[in-house]
């Protein structure tokens, strides 16, 4: 592959979750420090979505079609316009309106421009409306998570802003914000760890979280990036001390960590206790909201992520896809419990997913895993 290919959307991508990142910082200290409960609502699946979910997911589109084209741009992600269309969801829109025109106005301070005036409510939800794009096995689709994990933001825990690229229906590049993910080695295993001792982020200690990290890649680059996030006031000077990451090398079960969603509701934690039994793993899962996940295998924090949805649950792709090309350009391997890659080729869903996610460090390790979900599936109630 040309060396600089896909490098401008590259660049604009990380600096717009960048942006997305400093966004969802604010709500989320506003949220936190407020009792409030206006500024979130239930989506019909009785998932959580919040006036930061709505505005980053402005933000990046305003952004992405000022610099791309408005009408060359396909943009799929998960939010939908309806309910903030509504008229009694008036005062939302406002609170949505406003955090976005503050977000944009600081632009320039990531190496990207504001708009000349402050967006209307029409522009905004236009905006958010423009993300309705189908997504397919032809062309390039951007394919955007607000906010991955909402429910990991509402308790003040790790959540992952994604955007990823799919050109011809392959990821072509992958960007992770995690701004509750330190770019400390190790950080997320020795905090779960302590966690009966480390207070959950809270209004008496919001800075514990404080600096958290983007990780970045392009396909068949054989690399992935971090860069710890801007802090307060700060210009984001590229590179911004960005590092390579990579996958860890442990390969002994036995030293392994392997990482699951929190809701038991999202994966079944009793069949992945089984698998890992079978394999032999024999530390505690590390359960973590959001593709944070997929960022602690591509960091090397971990070696292991499963995820076993209740079955007729169809996985989206904003929800997989710029985590799976950061664990494979850092090395690592990620698949469907039956072995065979992702297919990013059919839509907003990842159609013919067989059972469930694996990804893993190394094959050595995810052939093991495979091997125990064939061995055990059909006494499983899955
Ligand atoms: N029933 C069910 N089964 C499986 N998966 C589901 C289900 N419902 C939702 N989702 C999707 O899971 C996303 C959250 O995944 P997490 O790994 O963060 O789960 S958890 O919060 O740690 O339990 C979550 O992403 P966000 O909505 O962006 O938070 C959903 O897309
Ligand atoms: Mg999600």
């Amino acid at each position: 592959m040309e060396d600089d290919k896909y490098s401008l959307e590259l660049n604009v991508a990380v600096r717009v979750v960048h942006m997305a990142c400093s966004l969802c910082q604010k709500v989320q200290k506003g949220l936190l420090s407020s009792t409030s409960f206006v500024q979130f609502k239930s989506k019909e699946d009785n998932s959580p979505v919040t006036i930061a979910d709505w505005s980053v997911q402005a933000m990046v589109s305003w952004i992405l079609s000022e610099i791309f084209g408005s009408q060359n741009i396909s943009i799929v992600a998960e939010e939908d316009v309806q309910t903030l269309s509504k008229p009694e969801s008036a005062g939302l829109l406002e609170m949505v309106v406003n955090t976005v025109n503050e977000c944009l106005s600081e632009a320039p301070r990531f190496g990207l421009k504001s708009p000349a005036q402050a967006l209307g409510p029409s522009q905004v939800l236009e905006a958010i409306g423009r993300c309705n794009a189908a997504g397919g096995p032809l062309g390039k689709h951007w394919v955007l998570d607000p906010i991955d994990g909402t429910l990991g933001f509402l308790r003040g825990s790790q959540y992952a802003i994604a955007l990823a690229l799919i050109d011809n229906a392959e990821v072509v590049i992958g960007v992770l914000g995690c701004p509750n993910y330190p770019a400390k080695r190790n950080w997320l295993v020795k905090h779960e760890q302590q966690s009966h001792a480390v207070p959950e982020l809270s209004v008496t200690n919001p800075g514990i979280w404080e600096e958290g990290c983007i990780l970045y890649t392009r396909t068949g680059s054989g690399e992935a990036w971090m860069q710890p996030l801007v802090q307060g006031d700060k210009k984001l000077v590229w590179p911004n001390s960005a590092r390579l990451v990579r996958v860890s090398s442990i390969q002994d079960p036995a030293l392994a960590t392997f990482c699951e969603p929190v809701e038991e509701a999202n994966s079944n934690h009793s069949f992945t206790a089984g698998l890992a039994q079978a394999v032999g793993l024999r530390k505690k899962p590390l359960r973590v909201h959001s593709m944070v996940k997929y960022a602690a295998i591509a960091r090397g924090d971990a070696e292991i992520f499963m995820k076993f949805a209740r079955a007729g649950y169809k996985e989206k792709i904003w929800d997989h896809a710029a985590g799976v090309l950061l664990v494979q350009e850092a090395g690592g391997v990620v698949t469907d419990a039956g072995g065979r890659p992702l297919d990013f080729s059919k839509g907003m869903y990842l159609e013919g997913l067989d059972r469930g996610i694996v990804a893993c460090s190394g094959v050595k390790l995810h052939e093991k895993i495979i091997g125990a979900v064939y061995a055990s599936w059909d006494s499983s109630n899955l």
